[in-house]
């Protein structure tokens, strides 16, 4: 269906304690992405992006509300359950690619695949595919050490695809690069969001790339509201 919400948040509340202080970073927001749909997440820093990339995400719990996956009740699973919906179906781009040193490009984004149980082989061939649709096949034997900024990034949005998640979740994913290896990067990711079909939350300070998406939200008192 391609209307279908892939992904709803229902009235989250995140607080956090410090001291004798509560602070509320989300307080009853909602917001949902549909199949095919790249949308936007523009606010001011400590406004609570990466609190709610991290809730829809799965990698945290929320204190009051649901994240409904593909019309699912996920949010308040345990753990485990969690990280085994997170590893299938969601993936994560941060603005530090957070690859693993010792493992060549290839090899990272197989490693996904090789966790949720695909035979080398298919895994290898999947990486390979994505790292020459991210427009690096030929650097695919390098550890991340040695490609640039840019490629690692592109080897991390590789990696965040590998298993088909039903959406793919970034948190400043070109926050570190200068700006044009940033729209490089942009326009491999975009390319490869549109051709996949995916849905996606992008959070990014800069406006040039957020113009480019379907739409734009913001965070406003914990509701997440149109830009
Ligand atoms: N584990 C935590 N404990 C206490 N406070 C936290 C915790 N995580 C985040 N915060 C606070 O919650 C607020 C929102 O943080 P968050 O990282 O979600 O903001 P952000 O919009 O992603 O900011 P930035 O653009 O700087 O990354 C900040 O004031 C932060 O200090």
């Amino acid at each position: 269906m391609a209307n279908e919400k892939i992904i709803e948040l229902k009235g989250v509340e995140r607080h956090y304690v410090q001291g004798p202080r509560k602070l509320t970073i989300l307080n009853g927001a909602e917001f949902s992405l549909r199949r095919g749909e790249m949308v936007a997440l523009v606010a001011p820093s400590g406004a609570g992006k990466s609190t709610l990339l991290h809730t829809a995400g799965l990698l945290e719990k929320p204190d009051a509300g649901d994240v409904i996956l593909a019309g699912r009740a996920c949010g308040r699973l345990s753990d485990d359950a969690r990280t085994s919906i997170r590893r299938n179906d969601i993936g994560f781009v941060y603005q530090f690619h957070h690859l693993l040193p010792e493992f060549s490009a290839i090899e990272n984004v197989m490693l996904p695949q090789l966790v949720k149980g695909l035979a080398p082989a298919e895994a290898r061939a999947r990486a390979g595919q994505l790292l020459e649709y991210m427009q690096i096949g030929k650097r695919g034997q390098h550890r991340p050490s040695e490609l640039s900024g840019g490629e690692q990034q592109r080897v991390a949005i590789a990696r965040a695809v590998a298993n088909a998640p039903l959406v793919l979740l970034a948190d400043e994913p070109t926050g570190n690069l200068d700006p044009v290896t940033a729209s490089y990067v942009f326009d491999a990711l975009f390319a490869l969001v549109r051709q996949s079909g995916l849905a996606a939350l992008i959070a990014t300070h800069n406006h040039e790339l957020a113009g480019r998406m379907d739409r734009r939200v913001t965070l406003a008192d914990g509701k997440v509201v149109p830009l």
